[in-house]
C-alpha cells in the first residue's frame, strides 16, 4: 500500500491512514509513504535559498521553518516523543548550513536533501503504529536494496533491486514480524553509494517495485482523488473516475503527463502481472481504478484525455546532405548524444517534426514549480539546434502542448473524427499529429494558450454528451 503526500499531510491524516491499514487485519501489507504534504517542494526551495543566504540566515529560511513546524506539530499531536525526528531535523539543518557555506547545490546534494522528507514521514508513522499497538518497522529504501543508476534526480531502478528487496523484507518478517514502513521515492546509486531519487512522484514506483519483488496479490496506491480520472480535475472539474485501465493505457497516460501516476511505475506491475488499484484516502469507499494486463475493450472509445504543457517542437527539414535513412539516424543520434528524449514524432521523406520532453531538457524541479527561466531553456535548446543545423534547416516552436487521447486503438478513426470536429468548432488548429500502429495513444499538438479550452471541449464531447452520434453507434455495432 502506497500513501502519497496528500494522504499523510498531517497528524489527522496519519491517523486515518493507520485506520485504513488496520481495516485489513488479515493482510500482511508493506506500506510505502511519501513525504508529508508539500515537504519535497519546500525542501527544494529551502535548498535553493540556502545557496544564496549565508550560514547565519539559514534559520530564517521560511520553507525550513515550515518543514520543522509541520513535523514537530505532527509528532506532538500524535503524542510521540520528539526524539522520533529530532536527529533528522538537526541533520537537515546542518545540511542546509553546509549548502549555505559551500554556496552550491549539486544534484547529488539535492537528492540527499529531499530524502529527509520521506525519512521523516516514515519514522513518524512507524512510531505512531507502534504506539497504538501495531508492530511496525521503519525502513529506508536505500538501506534495503533499492539499487539505482547514479542519475541524481531521476534515477532508474536496477534489476538487482528485486532479489535484494525480497530477501531483506522476507528475512525481516521471519526474524521479527512487523509491518514494514518504507520510504518511497529513494534509492542508492550503484556506483556512488549516495542517496538517489526516482523522479517526482517516484513513490508509486517504489510501491510497484516492492509488489513485483515480493510477487504480491495487489498493489494499492492511495491518493487524494477517486482514482485515475477522465482528465486532470484541476483543468476541468467535471472529470470522472475511469474504473478500469490496462497497464499500457496507464503507462501512456502517466508518460504523457497525468500527474496521478509516476511514468515508470507501471513497468514492474506489468512485468510481475500484479493488479494496481488507485484509491482515494479521503474517500475510501469509492471503488477507485483497477489497472490490469487486459480489460474488455469492446465498448470502450476514449478512456482519458491528458495534457502536457510547455512543450518545445522542432521542425527539421533535411538539406539533403544525407539520404533518408542517414538523415533520421543522424537526427536521433544528436538527441541521444545530448540526452534529450523525444515524445512525439511525425516524418515525411525529407523532414521530421518532433516534440521534446520538457522534463528532459531542463531541470525537473524548475518545470514542477513553473516554467524554467527562458534564458535557461534557450541555452540548452541552442545547443540542439546548432548540432541539427549541420544537416538541416530547423524551426523551433515553443509554448506548445501535447493533448493525448488515450483510448481504444480499434476506434482510432472514430476518435480522431470526433476530436477534429470538436477542435474545428473551437477554431483550434492542430499543428502535429502522432499515433503509433498499435498504441493506445493519439497525440495532437496545439498552442499552449489553447490547450485547456481544448481539453474542456473534448471532455464534453467524449464524456458528457450521453447520446452517441450515429457514427459512434454504427462503429460500436460493427464490432
Ligand atoms: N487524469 C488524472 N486523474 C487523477 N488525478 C489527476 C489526473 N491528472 C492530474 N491529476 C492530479 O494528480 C493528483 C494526484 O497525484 P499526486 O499528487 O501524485 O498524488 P499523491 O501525492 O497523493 O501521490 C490529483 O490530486 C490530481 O490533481
Ligand atoms: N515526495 C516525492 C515523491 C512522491 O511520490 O510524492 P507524492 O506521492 O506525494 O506524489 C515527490 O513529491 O515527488
Amino acid at each position: 500500500m502506497k500513501f502519497g503526500g496528500s494522504s499523510v499531510s498531517s497528524a489527522a491524516r496519519m491517523r486515518e491512514v493507520a485506520g485504513l491499514i488496520l481495516a485489513f487485519p488479515e493482510e500482511r501489507p508493506v506500506v510505502v509513504l511519501s513525504a508529508m504534504g508539500k515537504t519535497t517542494n519546500l525542501l527544494l526551495l529551502a535548498g535553493e535559498k540556502a545557496v544564496g543566504c549565508g550560514v547565519i540566515r539559514v534559520s530564517e529560511i521560511e520553507e525550513w521553518n515550515l518543514i520543522k513546524d509541520l513535523h514537530i506539530k505532527t509528532v506532538e499531536e500524535l503524542a510521540l516523543p520528539r526524539s522520533v525526528i529530532h536527529t533528522m531535523l538537526d541533520e537537515l539543518e546542518q545540511l542546509l548550513k553546509g549548502i549555505a557555506m559551500m554556496k552550491e547545490l549539486t544534484l547529488r546534494t539535492t537528492d540527499y536533501l529531499v530524502s529527509f522528507g520521506e525519512c521523516m514521514s516514515t519514522r513518524i508513522f512507524a512510531a505512531y503504529l507502534n504506539k497504538i499497538g501495531v508492530k511496525a518497522r521503519q525502513l529506508d529504501a536505500f538501506d534495503i536494496g533499492f539499487i539505482t543508476t547514479d542519475d541524481f534526480g531521476n534515477a532508474d531502478i536496477l534489476e538487482a533491486t528485486y532479489p535484494a528487496v525480497a530477501k531483506r523484507l522476507h528475512g525481516d518478517w521471519i526474524r521479527d514480524p512487523a509491518i514494514p514502513i518504507v520510504t518511497g521515492f529513494l534509492g542508492k546509486g550503484w556506483k556512488s553509494g549516495a542517496v538517489t531519487t526516482l523522479g517526482r512522484g517516484g513513490s508509486d514506483l517504489t510501491a510497484t517495485t516492492i509488489g513485483k519483488a515480493l510477487g504480491l496479490r495487489e498493489i494499492q496506491v492511495w491518493k487524494d482523488v477517486d482514482g485515475v480520472l477522465t482528465c486532470d480535475p484541476n483543468i476541468y472539474p467535471n472529470a470522472t473516475t475511469v474504473p478500469y485501465l490496462t497497464f499500457e493505457e496507464a503507462a501512456e497516460l502517466a508518460y504523457f503527463g497525468a500527474q496521478v501516476l509516476h511514468p515508470q511505475s507501471m513497468r514492474p506491475a506489468r512485468e510481475g502481472d500484479i493488479p494496481v488499484r488507485v484509491k482515494n484516502s479521503y474517500n475510501p469507499k469509492a471503488p477507485g481504478t483497477l489497472i490490469t494486463k487486459q480489460r474488455k475493450m469492446d465498448k470502450v472509445v476514449l478512456t482519458s484525455i491528458v495534457l502536457k504543457s510547455n512543450v518545445t517542437m522542432l521542425d527539421i527539414v533535411s538539406t539533403r546532405m544525407l539520404g533518408q535513412f542517414g538523415f533520421l539516424a543522424k537526427v536521433f543520434s544528436i538527441f541521444e548524444d545530448l540526452g534529450i528524449s523525444v515524445d512525439c514524432v511525425a516524418t515525411s521523406e525529407v523532414s521530421i517534426s518532433v516534440s521534446l520532453d520538457p522534463s528532459k531538457i531542463w531541470s525537473r524541479e524548475l518545470i514542477q514549480q513553473a516554467s524554467a527561466p527562458i534564458y535557461m531553456q534557450n541555452q540548452e535548446l541552442d545547443h540542439v539546434v546548432e548540432e541539427l543545423e549541420k544537416i538541416a534547416v530547423v524551426h523551433l516552436l515553443q509554448q506548445r502542448a501535447i493533448i493525448s487521447l488515450i483510448g481504444n486503438v480499434r476506434r482510432s478513426s472514430l476518435i480522431l473524427e470526433k476530436a477534429f470536429q470538436v477542435l474545428r468548432k473551437s477554431g483550434v488548429n492542430v499543428q502535429m499529429i502522432s499515433q503509433g500502429a498499435s498504441k493506445v495513444n493519439m497525440s495532437l499538438i496545439v498552442h499552449d494558450s489553447e490547450a485547456k479550452q481544448c481539453i474542456k471541449a473534448l471532455h464534453q464531447a467524449f464524456f458528457e454528451d450521453d447520446v452517441l452520434t450515429e457514427v459512434e453507434e454504427e462503429a460500436l455495432h460493427m464490432s
